[in-house]
């Protein structure tokens, strides 16, 4: 899958996310549509972004009972996006009609959208995920455990923080993907992030790829972020 850092697009409509694009002027992007500007705009965002060469990664997390998220996998996959998720802790039988779903839905001679899950999310604090989930172990472990479970499952990578990524490698294989959200450039706020590192950082300690969206929505330059975040990505700073 294209290697370049996914940029979050988190805006409330498909103006808003067109203007951020041509500032940006570049083909081929790596882009995210989560649950704002996919509930606002629908699929027919989803096909002009197609049309303009972008890899589209649609998050929307899904989490429910095995059989809803199977259907709707299967519309997912014919949007003719490149990578999708659902929460792990909806459990390997959802995990596996997930991808089902994917593949049932996918259109003949189409690539089936690569499906990762997420394990804890990267707001979560070790603190917070044992108070508020009951899980008694740590964050880690917790990561872990889901990170096997999405692997045993046949799903092709999870969501987690940088500070996991190489175990995951370790536990899983190399080629299962470690998508990485909570990016920040050095100085910028944490806004709601709990677990953040670098561009450079995620790279090193074993992310395959990585999500970004305020360092480089929000900043006065938003070309020059996205460029200083290539370039730290891949390490030619
Ligand atoms: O699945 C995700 O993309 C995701 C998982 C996670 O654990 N943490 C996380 O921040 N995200 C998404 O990644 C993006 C991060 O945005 P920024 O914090 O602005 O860089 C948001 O669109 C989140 O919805």
């Amino acid at each position: 899958m294209l290697d370049k850092p996914i940029i979050a697009l988190d805006f409330p409509n498909k103006e808003a996310a067109i203007d951020f694009l041509s500032e940006l002027n570049s083909q081929s992007l790596f882009v995210k549509v989560g649950m704002e500007l996919f509930y606002q705009e629908g699929a027919s965002f989803i096909h002009w972004l197609k049309s303009q060469g972008h890899y589209i990664f649609l998050d929307l997390k899904l989490h429910d009972i095995p059989n809803t998220v199977y259907s709707a996998m299967k519309v997912l996959a014919s949007l003719g996006v490149d990578l999708v998720n659902v929460h792990a802790a909806g459990g390997s039988k959802m995990m596996k009609v997930a991808l089902r779903g994917l593949e049932e839905g996918t259109p003949k001679g189409k690539k089936r959208p690569a499906l990762i899950a997420v394990t804890q999310l990267t707001s979560t604090s070790e603190q917070q995920m044992q108070e508020e989930q009951l899980i008694k172990c740590n964050l880690n472990e917790s990561v872990l455990h889901y990170a096997k479970l999405a692997y045993m499952s046949g799903l092709d990578g999870v969501v987690c923080s940088a500070h996991e990524a190489g175990m995951i490698a370790e536990i899983t294989s190399e080629s299962f993907l470690r998508v990485t959200p909570g990016i920040r450039m050095t100085g910028d706020s944490s806004d709601d992030q709990i677990r953040i590192v670098t561009p450079d950082q995620a790279r090193q300690i074993g992310s395959t790829h990585i999500v970004i969206g305020r360092s480089i929505t929000k900043a006065n330059n938003p070309k020059l972020a996205y460029d200083q975040a290539i370039n730290l990505w891949e390490r030619r700073n």
